[in-house]
């Protein structure tokens, strides 16, 4: 086991590590709105790595169950859910600076407070902030696809990465993925069906009906007006299975 706490951090220190990210840094300038936005909610709503683990009844003050959502773009979906759900709290990450001014803009606009956000990389975030066993709920909307085959192995949908998930989530959370890319769809299936901690809530074994409490993102109507259908996939975590097998 390293005893560097990121990439970056064994990097600078000389040691080579190889990293395969879900994301590229996209250059992105905030607009005005945005930037204020995160002048004024920052200090309320934000959280960095520095935060180390977290005791999520301190940051919201409250105990309720948690909903992480992993890359959540402009933040349509993560303001609704929670301005829907006051009595849950949410975790936002997104590693693209406007989407996240975008976010605690729609939040302010909405009146939203349950809920705080992180503009990190969600692996890390996991790894250094989340307590294990604490959440009740993961969300990843339409994750990059990255369509080449090439490229696939930056897909954030990955053994390992939802080995880290089960871990973070509490027995009996759920794991939440939609996708409008199809083989991306098969490949999330395949992964979560490999996993004996989780069980496929889809009474067909494979995708579930649009919950209705998943809002419509930019990214999905885009979708739709190709032609392109949605797949969602939800799935429960049963820790206890480790003992049986
Ligand atoms: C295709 S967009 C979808 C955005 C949103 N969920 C929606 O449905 O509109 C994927 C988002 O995930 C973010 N992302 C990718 N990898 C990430 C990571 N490791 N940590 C945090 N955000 C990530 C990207 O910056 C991008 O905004």
């Amino acid at each position: 086991m390293s005893h560097f706490k990121s990439a970056e951090e064994a990097a600078a220190a000389g040691k080579y590590v190889r990293t395969v990210r879900s994301f590229v840094k996209r250059e992105g300038r905030l607009t005005k709105g945005q930037a204020a936005a995160i002048e004024r909610l920052w200090p309320t709503v934000g959280l960095t790595l520095e935060n180390g683990r977290l005791d999520l009844a301190m940051v919201f003050g409250r105990e309720a169950p948690v909903t992480l959502e992993i890359g959540f773009g402009m933040g349509h979906s993560l303001v609704e859910m929670a301005a829907n759900a006051p009595e849950r709290d949410f975790i936002g990450i997104e590693v693209h600076e406007p989407g996240v001014g975008a976010c605690l803009m729609a939040a302010e606009e909405a009146g939203v407070e349950n809920f705080r956000v992180f503009h990190e990389d969600a692996v890390e975030v996991l790894k250094q902030c989340i307590p294990d066993n604490s959440l009740n709920c993961v969300q990843i909307f339409f994750p990059d696809p990255w369509h080449k085959k090439r490229h696939h192995k930056r897909r954030i949908v990955q053994p390992e990465f939802v080995k880290l998930l089960i871990q973070k989530i509490e027995t009996g959370g759920v794991i939440h993925l939609a996708t409008d890319w199809e083989n991306y769809a098969e490949h999330m299936l395949e992964v979560l069906n490999d996993e004996p901690r989780l069980t496929n809530l889809s009474s067909s074994g494979d995708y579930v009906p649009r919950p209705e409490n998943r809002p419509k993102t930019k990214f999905e109507r885009r979708g739709e007006g190709k032609g392109h259908g949605v797949w969602d996939l939800q799935f429960k975590t049963n820790k206890s299975a480790t003992l049986l097998g």
